[in-house]
């Protein structure tokens, strides 16, 4: 038996939903650049759950059906009300109520191609509306219902904010969201897939999913990038701070990629987002400072920034707090949690790899009493 530590360049799967291949990344064949320059995230979501872009008709009908979909129970509006004030970070309330969405999904447990479609446009409708709501509800307000008119971009900072977004809020939103909706096979998506290989439901895979997602070496790392700045505080700090940390064999956060060691393609798009964004808002010094840790990054370690390294003075520019930066992740990953879920059901095979064993051997059992 071969072993490969992380499963690094292990080919587990065949998947015709993304590809990385020499440093491009692909949605359904068509290059990341193309799409985050020019769809919405709702044709992001159709593409890559039908294999090809929807129509005008098609996509009409599609956003309809996301818009009537987005309320959730008011049964988990009150569960969450229960949680531990201040104590519950915004990842672990979205893992919850996701799981929780499932108990109050008749179909759930419905296998058939039908059912599991009806979910997908549930879970992708509600997640932000799960966000948003816990967002509020910890700040003591009354979550807001979702505007049926509204892009799925736009209503995440109307439920957020309560206020309608202006047009360049909610294109840089959507243009975040489309730059993180699929990434092969990642380990939220891995995680996700695993769990649905043994034919358990699609609560339970994006459950999983939101979990592995949660970590600081995934998804969770663009807070970590905000808490960063935040230590930095000014232009003048990042050098001493980050010669520091490097001295000290810290990992620096939104920085290295197992795949991608010429650079992650998404990242320019966020960089030129954080820039007009940051200066927008008078927020430069977030950008400044970013553009310092690059440099010294890049020219000390060789490592490239990661999708995670620009989107948090995006995120932070718009307003938004920091630790609900990856549960906007988790917002836009749905979706491609949810296509690679439907391709694992419609070729389904248990995922079950070995382990090398390095344990003990031979031991012999010792009585309780005699230990
Ligand atoms: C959406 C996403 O998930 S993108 C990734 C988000 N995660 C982060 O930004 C966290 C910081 N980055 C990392 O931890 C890593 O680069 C990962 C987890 C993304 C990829 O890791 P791997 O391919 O497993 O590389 P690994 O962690 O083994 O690192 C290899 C070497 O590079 C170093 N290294 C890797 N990333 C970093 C970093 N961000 N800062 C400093 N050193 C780093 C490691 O310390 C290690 O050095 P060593 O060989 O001297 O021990
Ligand atoms: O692919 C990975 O390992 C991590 C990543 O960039 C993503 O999930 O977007």
């Amino acid at each position: 038996m071969t072993t490969a530590k992380g499963l690094e360049g292990v080919v587990a799967t065949t998947s015709s939903v993304s590809s990385i291949i020499d440093g491009v990344l692909t949605y359904r064949g068509y290059n990341i650049d193309d799409l985050a320059d020019n769809a919405s995230f709702e044709e992001v979501v159709y593409l890559l759950w039908n294999d090809k872009l929807p129509n005008k008709e098609e996509l009409t009908t599609f956003k309809k059906e996301l818009a009537e979909n987005a309320s959730i129970p008011k049964e988990i509006i009150e569960h969450m009300k229960s949680y531990p004030v201040g104590d519950v970070h915004p990842m672990a309330a979205l893992r919850s109520a996701v799981s929780m969405l499932g108990l109050f999904d008749s179909e759930a447990d419905d296998m058939s191609e039908e059912a599991n479609y009806r979910k997908a446009i549930r879970l992708q409708a509600q997640l932000p509306t799960v966000v948003t709501a816990f967002s509020r509800i910890r700040e003591g307000k009354e979550p807001v219902a979702p505007n049926t008119e509204l892009s799925i971009a736009a209503n995440f900072l109307y439920m957020l904010t309560g206020e309608t977004p202006d047009e360049i809020a909610e294109t840089a939103f959507n243009k975040a969201l489309v730059l993180h909706a699929d990434h092969e096979l990642n380990a939220s998506t891995f995680t996700g897939r695993v769990c649905v290989a043994t034919l358990s439901d699609m609560y339970s895979g994006v459950t999983a999913a939101i979990g592995a997602l949660k970590g600081p070496l995934h998804g969770g790392a663009n807070e970590r990038v905000m808490k960063m700045l935040t230590e930095i505080g000014e232009l003048s700090n990042v050098e001493s701070y980050i010669q520091n940390a490097l001295d000290n064999k810290e990992k620096i956060m939104g920085f290295g990629h197992r795949v991608y060691k010429t650079g992650d393609p998404r990242a320019k798009h966020l960089k030129e987002m954080s820039r007009k964004l940051t200066t927008l808002t008078g927020q430069d010094k977030y950008y400044e400072m970013s553009i310092k840790i690059d440099e010294m990054i890049t020219t000390q370690k060789g490592l490239l920034p990661n999708v995670d390294f620009y989107s948090a003075s995006c995120y932070h520019s718009l307003g938004i707090e920091h630790d609900l930066f990856t549960p906007i992740f988790a917002v836009s990953r749905v979706s491609g949690w949810i296509a690679h879920i439907l391709e694992q059901y419609s070729n389904n095979r248990l995922i079950r790899p070995r382990a090398d064993y390095i344990g003990h051997s031979h031991q012999k059992y010792v009585p309780l009493e005699q230990r």
